[in-house]
């Protein structure tokens, strides 16, 4: 297995129409279908990265900008943003694409959380992931401020026990004067 992988080989593109049976009382996509639309697309990026079975751990954050209506094409996007030692975050882009009068709306984003695990679902060691265009190196910084942010919010860490996330809540240390 190679070591060292790119973001864009784990890159997923699923297209789907809205059919009447995934729709709300408005006549939109129902915003749980499209979590787990989400969901599938995310775990092919993360099976696809590490080539291995993977488990999604947390869904730590989906934003829902812009109803999707019925007959609309929803195309779903999804990139490892980033890999640690067993578990790699994925992030997942919905665009409601107007084919007609080609126009492309961005209308959700998604960020999950994979582990990858052996035949008795114990974690097992991932790939590395290089990040390549601007836009994977800026989530990829970000990643672990997130990780640690999903393991307070699980209570798998203590808030103090936090490194990157810390750093933003401390004060600005008063620059030091200089001694004569
Ligand atoms: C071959 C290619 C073909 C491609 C084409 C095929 C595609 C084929 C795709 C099929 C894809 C099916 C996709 C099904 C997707 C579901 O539907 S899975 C069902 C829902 N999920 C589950 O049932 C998972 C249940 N949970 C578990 O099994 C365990 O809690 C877990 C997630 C394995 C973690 O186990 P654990 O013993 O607690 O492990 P622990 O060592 O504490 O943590 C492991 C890692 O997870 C991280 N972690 C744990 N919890 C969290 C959290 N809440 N937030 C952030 N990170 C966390 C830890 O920080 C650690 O990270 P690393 O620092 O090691 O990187």
């Amino acid at each position: 297995m190679a070591k060292i992988k790119t973001a864009s080989e784990s890159l997923t593109i699923m297209t789907n129409i809205v059919l009447p049976n995934e729709t709300n009382s408005l006549r939109n996509l129902f915003g749980g279908e499209l979590l787990a639309k989400m969901d599938r697309c995310a775990s092919i990026s993360a099976a696809r990265h590490c080539e291995r079975r993977v488990v999604t751990a947390s869904v730590n954050h989906v934003s829902f900008n812009h109803p999707i209506p019925e007959g609309g094409v929803v195309v779903l996007e999804s990139k490892v943003s980033r890999a640690f030692s067993t578990s790699m975050e994925v992030y997942v882009d919905v665009w409601l694409d107007d084919p007609i009068n080609q126009k492309k709306i961005h209308t959700n984003e998604g960020i999950y959380t994979f582990v990858a695990v052996d035949e008795f679902n114990r974690p097992i060691p991932i790939p590395e992931m290089i990040p390549e265009t601007e836009e994977e190196k800026l989530r990829h910084a970000a990643a672990f401020r997130r990780k640690e942010l999903s393991l307070i919010l699980s209570g798998r860490m203590k808030p103090l026990e936090s490194v990157e996330l810390k750093k933003l809540f401390q004060e600005p240390q008063p620059a030091k004067k200089d001694k004569k």
